[in-house]
C-alpha cells in the first residue's frame, strides 16, 4: 500500500484529506508542523509527501531540499493557494514532482498522487508526459494593457501618476496584476533605468525584517556573517514595491514610516546614515481601512503610502479582455513549453468567457499553461482545461477540499464558543486579532 505523508497545519483540512485518502487505499500519516514531519521522515520512508506550502515556522519548499537529499525516491507534491503558485513553480525547479492548487477535487488529488507513484516506481517515460509545468519564466513582469473600459482607466492612472514622485497604493484581489502594474508605473517613470525592487512583506520572517529592509553590518548580531544591503538601499534611485503591505507587524510599520518620512536609513549595527531617493509603491488585497479601525495598521503610514490609489480590476470586471489575455498567455505558454498550440476552439472560448476566475490573471495564466501542455493538436479543446473551469461554468463544481469552507466553519465555531469575543476567538484559533478581522471581512461573516 503506498505510504503518504500529509504535512498541513490546518488540522480539520488535514484530517479530512487523511480520511479520504485512507478510504482510497493509501497508508496515510499526518504532521501539522515541519518539526513533526522531520521526525516522521527520520524514522519512516514515504512514497509521496503532500505538503502545504505555507507552514508555521518554515515552508514546504525548505523541507523539499531535505527530502530530496535524504530520500530522492520520495515524490513531493505541494498544495498551494493561488498566491503561492510562483513559489510552487520554483519548487518544481528544485525537484518537487508537481503542485496542486487549493481548492481541489477528490479526482484531482488522486490523479496527481497516482502520477507521482508512477514516477516513484521508476517509470521515467511517464514523467515527461505527466509533469505539468516546466520551470521557465521568461519575463514575469511583461504587461498587456487590455482594451476594456476598466483596463483603459487603469492605463490612464498608470500614465498619470508614473512621472510624479507620489507614493501609490495598489489595491485589488489576488492575482489581478498589482505587481505588474507597479512595474509598469516604474517603467513609465523617469526612474525606469534605476532598480525596481519588489518585496513580499508577508513572506519576511518578523525576526529578520529590520535587517531585510535596512541591511546590516557584519557582526551586528549572531548570524550576521557578511555585510548586507537591505531592500531600501537596493532600490535607492529607483522604485521599492512593498507587496502585501498589510502583513507588516506594527513595529516594522513604525520603522518604515520613519524611513519614508526622514528619507534616510541606517543599516543594523551601523551609525552611518544612507540618504534615500526612491519611490514607494505598495499593494494590498485586504481592506487597510478595516485594519486601521482595528488598530492593526497605522493610519499615518496608510496616508504616506496612499498619496495616489489605484484599484486593479478583477478579471470579472474586464470581461472584454478575457480572450485577449487568453491569447497572450497562450503565446507565452507556447514559447515557454516549446509547443505549437495556435488557438482555442469555440467551445473553449465560451468556457473561458463564462468562468468567474476567482484567482484572476494568475489563475488564467496557469490554466492556459496546463491546457497548452495537455493539448495534443493545434487547438485547445475544452477537455484540456482544468476541472475547476469546466465544472465551475457548468455549476457542478464541488471543491470538497476547499480550505476556505473549513476556515469559515472553524472561525464561526470559535466565535460561537467565545460568545463572539474576537480576542478570545483569535486566541482559540491561534491567529492574531488582525488576521481574524481580515478573515471575517474576507468571508463576509455576519458577526
Ligand atoms: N496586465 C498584465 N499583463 C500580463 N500579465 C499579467 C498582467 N496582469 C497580471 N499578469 C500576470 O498574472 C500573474 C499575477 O500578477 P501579479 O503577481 O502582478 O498579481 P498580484 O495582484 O500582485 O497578486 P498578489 O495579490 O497575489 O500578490 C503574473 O504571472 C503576471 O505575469
Amino acid at each position: 500500500m503506498p505510504k503518504i505523508l500529509i504535512i498541513e497545519d490546518d488540522t480539520a483540512f488535514c484530517q479530512m484529506l487523511e480520511k479520504f485518502l485512507t478510504r482510497n487505499g493509501f497508508d496515510v500519516y499526518t504532521s501539522y508542523t515541519i518539526k513533526e514531519a522531520e521526525e516522521q521522515l527520520r524514522t519512516s520512508h514515504f512514497d509521496v509527501i503532500l505538503s502545504d506550502v505555507r507552514l508555521p515556522k518554515g515552508n514546504g519548499v525548505t523541507l523539499l531540499h531535505q527530502v530530496k537529499k535524504e530520500s530522492p525516491q520520495t515524490q513531493v507534491i505541494l498544495m498551494t493557494g493561488y498566491a503561492e503558485v510562483r513559489t510552487a513553480v520554483n519548487a518544481i525547479k528544485n525537484g518537487a514532482f508537481d503542485y496542486i492548487s487549493k481548492p481541489f477535487t477528490p479526482d484531482e488529488i488522486v490523479t496527481v498522487i497516482n502520477n507521482a507513484l508512477v514516477i516513484q516506481t521508476g517509470n521515467q517515460q511517464e514523467k515527461v508526459e505527466t509533469s505539468p509545468i516546466k520551470p521557465v519564466n521568461k519575463n514575469p513582469n511583461s504587461f498587456l494593457a487590455g482594451e476594456s473600459d476598466s483596463s483603459k482607466k487603469l492605463q490612464q492612472y498608470v500614465q498619470l501618476v508614473a512621472p510624479t514622485n507620489m507614493s501609490v497604493l495598489l489595491t485589488g484581489e489576488s492575482g489581478t496584476g498589482k505587481e505588474v502594474t507597479a512595474n509598469a508605473i516604474h517603467k513609465a517613470s523617469n526612474r525606469s533605468n534605476q532598480p525596481f525592487v519588489a518585496v513580499d512583506c508577508g513572506a519576511i520572517p518578523r525576526e529578520i525584517a529590520t535587517s531585510e529592509f535596512f541591511g546590516h553590518v557584519k557582526g551586528s548580531f549572531t548570524g550576521a556573517i557578511e555585510d548586507k544591503v537591505g531592500h531600501f538601499e537596493a532600490a535607492n534611485g529607483g522604485t521599492l514595491f512593498l507587496d502585501e503591505v498589510g502583513n507588516l507587524s506594527y513595529e516594522h510599520q513604525v520603522q518604515l514610516l520613519r524611513a519614508i518620512q526622514e528619507r534616510k536609513i541606517k543599516r543594523v549595527g551601523s551609525t552611518k546614515e544612507i540618504h534615500l531617493d526612491l519611490r514607494i509603491i505598495a499593494a494590498t488585497n485586504e481592506n487597510l481601512l478595516v485594519a486601521i479601525d482595528d488598530g492593526a495598521f497605522r493610519e499615518d503610514l496608510y496616508h504616506r503610502l496612499n498619496e495616489f490609489s489605484i484599484e486593479v480590476p478583477s478579471l470579472r470586471e474586464r470581461k472584454e479582455d478575457i480572450l485577449l489575455f487568453a491569447s497572450y498567455f497562450l503565446d507565452r505558454a507556447n514559447s515557454e513549453l516549446e509547443k505549437e498550440v495556435f488557438d482555442f476552439s469555440e467551445e473553449t472560448k465560451q468556457l473561458l468567457l463564462d468562468y468567474s476566475w476567482p484567482g484572476n490573471l494568475r489563475e488564467m495564466k496557469n490554466v492556459i499553461k496546463r491546457a497548452v501542455l495537455f493539448s495534443q493538436g493545434e487547438m485547445v479543446l475544452p477537455d484540456a482545461l482544468s476541472n475547476e473551469v469546466v465544472q465551475g461554468v457548468n455549476g457542478t463544481q464541488e471543491p470538497i477540499f476547499s480550505k476556505s469552507d473549513f476556515e469559515k466553519e472553524r472561525i464561526m465555531e470559535a466565535l460561537k464558543q467565545t460568545n463572539f469575543n474576537k480576542s478570545k476567538a483569535a486566541k482559540l484559533l491561534q491567529i492574531t486579532r488582525k488576521t481574524l478581522y481580515n478573515k471575517i471581512n474576507q468571508y463576509q461573516l455576519e458577526v
